[in-house]
């Protein structure tokens, strides 16, 4: 069988003032083609890969988790989160998974989303978002996951576009989005659908940088994780959970309720007909 992970060594050293030596032995066998795991100095960069927009199927939900477990069973510190398919970060869920579905697969697939969501917004790891292309919906979320963002400029947009697919972005995507623009945006941007331009984004604090190409965006990306990788971890890390326990909490206390919820939604006539078109039209644009 094809080997399930790409890996690049360089020789691990550490970057953390309060870290001990860490070297990262990724395990090749168990991950999936579908991310890219490269070995850095201190810390890791993931990088999505499945053409043609990255698109948020089971499959690739479960490689991104079980690639940050693998970072974490390794004691990485930190990593930055990006896309190897180019002028693509992610186009959020795949539309499929949620079209016509049997009920077992959808469950699994949301309840693959909900420990992706809780892994990477909980994460005690850095994490900077290397955002090199479109983000949409679940796109936007995985970015807004970590600690900071850096957006390549051009014509990628970012932002939650549930309701032009006649969707609902779950309560935890609600705040997470809160978390990270604030009440007033983020109820005038969830309403619209607002996709946003690099620009647009930087102006309402969606991300933190945007960088006029993808070496520079990546050279800040590298030294922005840096800068988060010399806090002492144990303090940085509880500062953060200051923010986002609360929605973590929430989560985790209505998880089989929340996965109802979906399954029910997803499956009403109205929403059927609604993605069905969606993807027609997504076709259609081809
Ligand atoms: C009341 C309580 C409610 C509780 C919860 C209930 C509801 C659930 C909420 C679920 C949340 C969902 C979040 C999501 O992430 S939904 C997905 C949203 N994503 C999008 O809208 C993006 C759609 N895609 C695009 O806009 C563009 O593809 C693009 C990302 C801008 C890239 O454009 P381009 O480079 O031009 O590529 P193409 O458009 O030609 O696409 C190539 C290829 O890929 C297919 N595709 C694109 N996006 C998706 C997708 N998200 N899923 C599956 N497939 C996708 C596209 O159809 C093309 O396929 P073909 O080559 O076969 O034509």
């Amino acid at each position: 069988m094809m080997s399930l992970v790409t890996f690049t060594r360089n020789n691990a050293l550490p970057l953390l003032r309060t870290s001990i030596t860490v070297r990262i032995q990724l395990n090749s066998a168990s991950l999936s083609s579908l991310v890219r795991l490269e070995e850095k100095q201190g810390y890791a960069v993931v990088a999505m890969h499945k053409p043609p927009v990255n698109s948020l199927s089971l499959e690739m939900i479960q490689a991104l988790s079980e690639s940050l477990s693998e970072l974490e069973k390794n004691k990485c510190k930190g990593f930055i989160l990006t896309s190897a398919c180019p002028g693509i970060f992610s186009a959020g869920l795949d539309i499929r998974e949620m079209y016509q579905p049997t009920e077992e697969r959808l469950k699994e697939f949301w309840s693959s989303l909900q420990t992706l969501w809780l892994q990477l917004y909980g994460s005690k790891m850095a994490s900077v978002a290397l955002i090199n292309g479109h983000a949409p919906a679940g796109g936007c979320l995985l970015a807004m996951c970590c600690d900071s963002r850096i957006m390549v400029n051009g014509k990628s947009k970012i932002g939650l576009n549930e309701t032009k697919l006649g969707i609902v972005a779950p309560f935890w995507f609600k705040d997470t989005f809160v978390n990270t623009i604030g009440v007033r945006q983020s109820e005038r941007a969830l309403q619209l659908g607002s996709l946003f331009t690099p620009d647009e984004a930087l102006k309402i604090g969606l991300v933190d940088r945007v960088l006029p190409d993808p070496e520079a965006a990546t050279a800040v990306a590298e030294s922005e994780l840096k800068e988060f990788l010399q806090i002492p971890a144990m303090a940085r890390y509880l500062s953060k959970m200051r923010i986002r326990e609360a929605a973590l909490k929430d989560l985790l206390e209505n998880r089989e309720k929340d996965l109802n919820t979906f399954v029910n939604f997803a499956t009403t006539d109205a929403v059927q007909k609604g993605l069905g078109i969606y993807l027609q039209s997504l076709a259609k644009k081809n």
